[in-house]
């Protein structure tokens, strides 16, 4: 529908946006951005309905229950656009999330009934007939426009889709929402700029229209954008959903005078509350009609929301008992009966013998082979990594700085007694403190953690295929990491000179640093806050350096810091581990006293030669020679809880 054919009259030619006049009208211009494939046409669910949905929560300042949407009734057909309308904090996206079954608010009870073809849906069905778009879109910066929606398809479609159709639906999605000259720009990072505003907008609801979607949910889809953009994204969602039959929700806070007569029907809601449900096109006839004439040559969304909005009190203007009147109205009315009755007669309907809508029971979908979607991930985790600067590289050149300053202050350590203890300050400080700068990753893994909750609440990935692609992808770049680092500081600060020695070096360097990555990964599956997360992990990784035998050597370590904490710490196997590679078969020289005799710091049997044998250095810290297998062992069990440990989180910590 365009601005200057709506019924209410109030668009004007100079008020129609930018983007209209650079477009032209829709309607006016079918090819506009004609969509080739068929997939998307939904002849599957006819109508969509929500019946006395109430939602309560327990009041954050009180504790008592309060309810935030009151008896809430709607229902939309196929093809239809509906706009959810209403001051901010009126419950738009409670009642958004309500109707797609997702969590409404923290802590609430819903009670109603949300039906498809008149048949109550499941979170299930709901998951498998409908894509949900999030206001922050969950796009990965570093993948192009054609990789996002590849991706998307790759996680959600069935294996047994040829390559040929997969591409072909992609490409088809890209172009239809005018995004084909844009198809290998990157959706944009930090550091290198790709899509604007808008156009990731598009970007995000395309994404999510792979998946075929027969409803499509879209909470605040204009968010952050202008008049001119907002208009722009809403034309495309219109269009595509006109064309094929789709059920579109989309929650909207102020659109302007065209992006609102774009929408077919309008859902009105203060304080939780109906003020209006119905077509677009008698909104104004109905506000009349209860007392509220709207003035000619103004944009009707901002009218509407002038009436009930309770946070622009102006003097001698008691919107509060304005409100109430309207809701009081829209509960009384005939129109909200009529909503009823309409809602009921699709119930009626769907349990008529010979009903002629389609059984969603029925109705059996496709999903890609489980072992696909880690295998997606995986790849797609790959591309992000080696374009991903910010994520990897920062962190490269960081541990490269690191071993570089290490090697320097630790510079060519000689084989006499006065350099033992420096010897093992580095060994101590290479292992604990590479732990600790793990928590430079905490920023990536949370950002990969709210990819995969907005996948996971769309159906299409579960916490087993996240922790395993994770897993996995984490191991190369750890590895590289690691005899960077090492090549580096192993040689500059003349560890044990012997090509075993340093690829046990590496060994425990390499678990060290995917234990530690594993403790990051299992505090940000807890606590997905990135102060906390890295309050917390910074915290543990302080513990741990605490009792892992270096500080206080474990043979003197008092009983509760020792049985409690000392042999879960995986620092300290990291520390002995070092320690029996470079002590083991090493000796060191005594000082010469002026009498012609030796004075040696560490007693050994090698003394009266002037020697220190280094197995003397390690029994001084009560590290024994020949567990070395037993404590790769132990770390490789102590990396395997915290990654269960994470997985756990995720799949049973709701947030
Ligand atoms: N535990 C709670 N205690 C008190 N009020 C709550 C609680 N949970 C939610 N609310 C309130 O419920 C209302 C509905 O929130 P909702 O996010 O659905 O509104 P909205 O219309 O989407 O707002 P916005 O446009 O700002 O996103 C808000 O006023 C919110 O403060």
């Amino acid at each position: 529908m365009s601005a200057s054919s709506s019924t209410d009259g109030t668009a004007h030619e100079h008020e129609r946006p930018q983007a209209e006049r650079r477009f032209g009208d829709p309607n006016r211009d079918p090819e506009l951005n004609p969509v080739k494939s068929v997939h998307l046409v939904n002849d599957v669910v006819h109508s969509f309905a929500w019946k006395d949905l109430n939602v309560v929560v327990k009041d954050r300042n009180t504790g008592q229950p309060l309810s935030i949407l009151s008896d809430a009734n709607g229902i939309v057909h196929a093809g239809e656009m509906i706009a959810i309308m209403g001051p901010s904090g009126s419950g738009k996206t409670t009642l958004l999330n309500s109707i797609a079954h997702r969590a409404a608010a923290a802590g609430a009870t819903t009670t109603g009934t949300m039906l498809a073809n008149g048949q109550p849906t499941t979170w299930e069905k709901i998951r498998d007939l409908s894509s949900y778009v999030e206001q922050e879109d969950a796009l990965i910066g570093s993948l192009t426009v054609r990789e996002t929606v590849y991706f998307a398809a790759k996680l959600a479609l069935s294996s047994h889709m040829s390559r040929k159709e997969l591409h072909q639906r992609v490409d088809d999605l890209i172009a239809s929402f005018g995004l084909g000259a844009q198809k290998h720009t990157i959706v944009g990072t930090p550091i290198k700029k790709g899509l604007s505003g808008g156009q990731k907008k598009r970007l995000g609801v395309a994404s999510r229209l792979v998946t075929d979607p027969k409803i499509l949910f879209l909470d605040e889809p204009t968010s952050g954008l202008d008049s001119t953009l907002s208009y722009e994204v809403i034309k495309y969602i219109k269009e595509i959903g006109r064309k094929n039959n789709l059920v579109i929700i989309a929650s909207i806070h102020q659109p302007s005078t065209s992006t609102y007569h774009m929408f077919d029907k309008l859902c009105l809601l203060s304080l939780g509350k109906t003020c209006y449900f119905g077509p677009i096109s008698e909104a104004r006839a109905y506000f009349t009609k209860i007392g509220y004439e709207m003035p000619a040559e103004v944009n009707p969304a901002e009218y509407f929301l002038d009436l009930i909005n309770i946070d622009l009190v102006r003097e001698g203007d008691d919107v509060r008992a304005r409100m109430d009147h309207i809701t009081r109205e829209w509960a009384a009315s005939n129109e909200s009966v009529l909503v009823k009755n309409e809602i009921d007669r699709t119930i009626e309907a769907a349990k008529h013998p010979e009903k002629t809508m389609p059984d969603l029971d029925k109705i059996k979908i496709n999903k890609p082979n489980p072992v696909v979607i880690p295998w997606t991930l995986l790849h797609r985790s790959w591309i992000k990594s080696y374009r991903d600067v910010v994520a990897y590289g920062i962190r490269i050149v960081m541990y490269l700085g690191l071993a570089i300053l290490m090697g320097t202050v630790f510079l060519r350590l000689k084989s006499s007694q006065t350099y033992i203890q420096p010897f093992i300050n580095a060994i101590f400080f290479g292992g604990a403190f590479m732990s600790f700068m793990a928590v430079a990753y905490v920023p990536a893994f949370l950002e990969d953690r709210a990819t995969f909750a907005k996948e996971r609440a769309n159906g299409l990935v579960g916490p087993l295929s996240f922790m395993i692609s994770n897993f996995i992808i984490g191991l190369p770049f750890l590895f590289l990491i690691t005899v960077l680092f090492s090549i580096v500081i192993y040689w500059l600060t003349n560890f044990r000179n012997d090509g075993s020695a340093f690829m046990m070096w590496v060994l425990w360097l390499f678990l060290d640093l995917v234990a530690a990555e594993s403790l990051v990964v299992l505090v940000s599956c807890v606590f997905p806050v990135f102060v906390v997360a890295l309050a917390i992990t910074a915290f543990a990784n302080g513990l741990w350096m605490c009792v892992d035998g270096f500080l206080v050597p474990m043979n003197i370590l008092n009983a509760f810091w020792k049985y409690v904490f000392h042999y879960i710490d995986f620092q300290a196997y990291v520390f002995q581990g070092m320690m029996v590679n470079e002590f083991k078969e090493r000796t060191y020289d005594c000082t010469t006293t002026p009498d012609g005799g030796y004075q040696c710091m560490y007693p050994s049997e090698l003394n009266s030669e002037g020697k220190i044998a280094g197995t003397a250095v390690l029994d001084a810290f009560g590290i024994n020679t020949g567990l070395q297998g037993t404590w790769v062992g132990i770390m490789i069990g102590i990396i395997a809880v915290y990654r269960i440990l994470a997985y756990l989180a995720l799949r049973f910590v709701k947030h």
